[in-house]
């Protein structure tokens, strides 16, 4: 197997080794955060597999319509984005640098039966250059913003799609409200993430990564904000795209 220079920074792997442990803890605090996987993140692959024509008809109102469909979760931590994947019928590998994250994937997919999940500890980088299966998917949830290159990541993790299939990310935009929110609200005022947890150098705009994407050959087809609101206590997407976004890519044939 060979080893390929990766977008790894250590100091990241060192505070999610850390974090790990706590991964599944659903404290009061972050409960909100935890929301995006039902309310942003599922309709956002949702709808994207099925522009793409890949949830079979008639499992299109079955809780298991992904099934038959190849995820690949890149950065899968401690698996919270791969297990509700697997869940709607996916069938998903994670890869993962940080080991203790991916023992801790491991250990809470015995809670479920027969869910088809492979974690792998590796960086996409390598996992992309030692592995020559496609996936129908890719999705890259939170990790561009704690990656020293992102342009490496992309082109690592479209390497690993077919030819027609969706990339998915989730991050967080360059932005001084961005910084206000995440930053300066989020850790040092809420306690909400551990101070020191994000470095504003690594936040990213829309922009980029599309331009970014465009070179490998994906076209973006669809970037969303999306925001908490505090009445209904629900995250809705919006045209605001200078805190949270969504970003959505097809790999060109
Ligand atoms: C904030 S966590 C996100 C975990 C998961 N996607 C989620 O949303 O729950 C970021 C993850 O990206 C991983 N990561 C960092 N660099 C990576 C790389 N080059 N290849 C794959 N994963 C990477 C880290 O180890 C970490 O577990």
């Amino acid at each position: 197997m060979s080893e390929t220079k990766s977008s790894v920074l250590e100091s990241e792997v060192e505070k999610f080794t850390i974090y790990a442990s706590k991964w599944w803890e659903s404290k009061k605090k972050t409960k909100f955060l935890l929301q995006t996987i039902e309310e942003v993140r599922i309709p956002l692959v949702k709808s994207g597999l099925t522009d793409a024509g890949l949830i079979k008809e008639a499992n299109q109102d079955k809780s298991n319509m992904f099934e038959g469909i190849k995820i690949l979760d890149v950065g899968s931590g401690g698996g919270r984005m791969a297990e509700p994947l697997a869940i709607m019928g996916a069938d998903v590998t994670g890869v993962d640098p940080t080991k203790e994250m991916v023992d801790v994937a491991k250990e809470h997919l015995k809670t479920h039966e027969n869910l088809k999940i492979d974690y792998i500890c590796d960086t996409i980088e390598n996992y992309s250059v030692n592995n020559k299966e496609k996936f129908d998917a890719v999705t890259i949830f939170d990790v561009t913003q704690h990656v020293k290159d992102v342009h490496q990541l992309l082109k690592a993790s479209v390497d690993c799609l077919k030819p027609g299939g969706r990339v998915f990310i989730t991050t967080w935009n360059k932005t001084f409200i961005a910084w206000f929110f995440l930053i300066f609200l989020f850790e040092w005022l809420l306690g909400i993430f551990p101070r020191g947890a994000h470095d504003f150098k690594y936040f990213i705009s829309p922009d980029k990564i599309s331009g970014y994407l465009e070179e490998f050959n994906c076209k973006t087809v669809e970037v969303k904000g999306f925001w908490y609101n505090l009445w209904n206590k629900k995250w809705s997407f919006t045209w605001y795209t200078g805190v949270f976004y969504t970003m959505q890519a097809i790999k060109e044939a």
